[in-house]
């Protein structure tokens, strides 16, 4: 951050001259380190990003992950610290115009050892903190989906369902972005490989997986998540940024969980006999392997149900989370953006107090959770005039 290096300035200067593919003249220039970050332009449908690394030799196009930004009419961009170019949208609404264009966080460092190359990696920035998402596993038969399927029709403003992808086939009932994303396994693998899933893992002989936005869309909603994935997915959702409440749910015996997996008829004989041998061991790992914050033992449904809720505190008088309002204010096309400490003021227009009392928009960014691949959290926005004691400090605006 700061004064850019002077090779950098060389460089920059020969990437222009050397008509490096720059189109758009809404581009704005960013160094971090000895690294510039070139973001204009339209590539796929977002934004474009490119990349001056002089220790590369030049300009790069990094592999870009997380959900990109459309292009727009026009953007602003301010470094936040080493890993971090916020970008403002002009002409958006500041619901869909706040991006984070992550170069050197946690996972963008991971992904480049993974790809080789240079990463970066977009999040949307988002009002609002996301309660903590509930992962449930336990064998198959056991009455994770019936016990899911419960809470849900109990409080349905509450809570959301993460719809995996899966390369099974699906049962009778099944709706495909219902109950999963059924898919052909070389495009979910090829979506692993492109960074979109939080966790997947190979179940019963087919490929099972959560994408980062299954579990953002339900986030996005004001709802709270419920995940119903294997214990090798639970495992790794451990292990992620994605902090998480783990259940794992047990049958009363091996007995039972066998008559309720015949019972339930959706299985040939043969699947069902390699879902029983793999519930030894998922009985075994659930138990002993520290994933799990709780065991709901699943005898009789009613009283597991209630077990369930008092865990998520639903035992008493309980309303749901209100949905975070859209902010209904718009970026301006026309405007000048400051930053002080965790704090960023958009300016709009001209500061008549009569004619444009909310001019000027507070980004507070002290708060920001999550990133990229998903969501970048937390964010809290409010609009004050240029007369509000909140700008004391802000020296550098005129
Ligand atoms: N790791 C992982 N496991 C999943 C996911 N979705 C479902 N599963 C697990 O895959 C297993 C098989 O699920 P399913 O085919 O629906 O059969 P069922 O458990 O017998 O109803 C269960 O243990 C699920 O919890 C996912 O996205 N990731
Ligand atoms: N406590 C219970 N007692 C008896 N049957 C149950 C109980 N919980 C679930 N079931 C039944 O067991 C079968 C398997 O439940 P399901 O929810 O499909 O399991 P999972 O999603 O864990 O594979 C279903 O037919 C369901 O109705």
């Amino acid at each position: 951050m700061g004064e850019a290096p002077a090779f950098i300035e060389d460089d920059l200067q020969k990437g222009f001259s050397n008509g490096f593919d720059l189109k758009s003249k809404d581009a704005t220039t960013t160094v971090i380190g000895n690294k510039a970050y070139l973001i204009g332009g339209a590539d796929d449908e977002s934004i474009r990003v490119q990349v001056l690394d002089h220790s590369r030799g030049g300009w790069v196009n990094p592999t870009v992950l997380g959900t990109k930004p459309k292009p727009c009419k026009g953007h602003s961009a301010v470094p936040l610290n080493e890993g971090r170019i916020l970008v403002i949208q002009k002409g958006s609404s500041l619901d869909d115009g706040v991006w984070f264009l992550e170069v050197d966080t946690q996972y963008v460092r991971e992904q480049r050892k993974i790809f080789g190359s240079e990463v970066v990696a977009w999040s949307k920035g988002v009002k609002g903190i996301a309660e903590k998402p509930v992962v449930i596993s336990g064998p198959s038969g056991v009455g994770k989906g019936t016990l899911i399927s419960m809470l849900m029709k109990e409080f349905p403003s509450m809570f959301g369902f993460s719809v995996s992808h899966t390369t099974r086939a699906p049962r009778n009932i099944e709706k495909d972005g219902t109950h999963y994303h059924f898919t052909e396994r070389s495009v979910m693998e090829k979506d692993i490989k492109d960074g979109k899933f939080l966790e997947f893992a190979s179940v019963h002989g087919n490929l099972y997986g959560t994408s980062v936005e299954a579990v953002e869309v339900v986030a996005d909603a004001g709802k709270r998540c419920i995940l119903d994935i294997d214990v090798q997915g639970a495992r790794s959702v451990r292990a992620s940024s994605l902090e998480a409440i783990f259940i794992f749910v047990s049958p009363p015996s091996m007995e039972e969980l066998e008559k309720r997996l015949r019972a339930r008829g959706t299985e040939t004989e043969e699947q069902i006999l390699k879902r029983l041998r793999n519930a030894q061991a998922e009985m075994e790992q659930g138990k002993s392997s520290g994933i799990f914050d709780h065991i709901l033992y699943n005898d009789n449904l009613e009283e597991c149900n209630e077990n369930l809720k008092e865990l998520l505190g639903l035992d008493g008088n309980v309303t749901a989370t209100p949905k975070s309002s859209p902010y209904g204010v718009d970026l301006p096309l026309d405007s000048s953006i400051s930053k002080i400490d965790q704090k960023i003021v958009i300016k709009c227009g001209s500061p008549e107090p009569k004619t444009a009392p909310k001019n000027l928009i507070v980004l507070d960014l002290s708060t920001l959770k999550g990133g990229a691949p998903g969501r970048t959290r937390g964010l809290n926005v409010h609009a004050i005039d240029s007369f509000s004691d909140e700008l004391n400090g802000f020296n550098q605006l005129s």
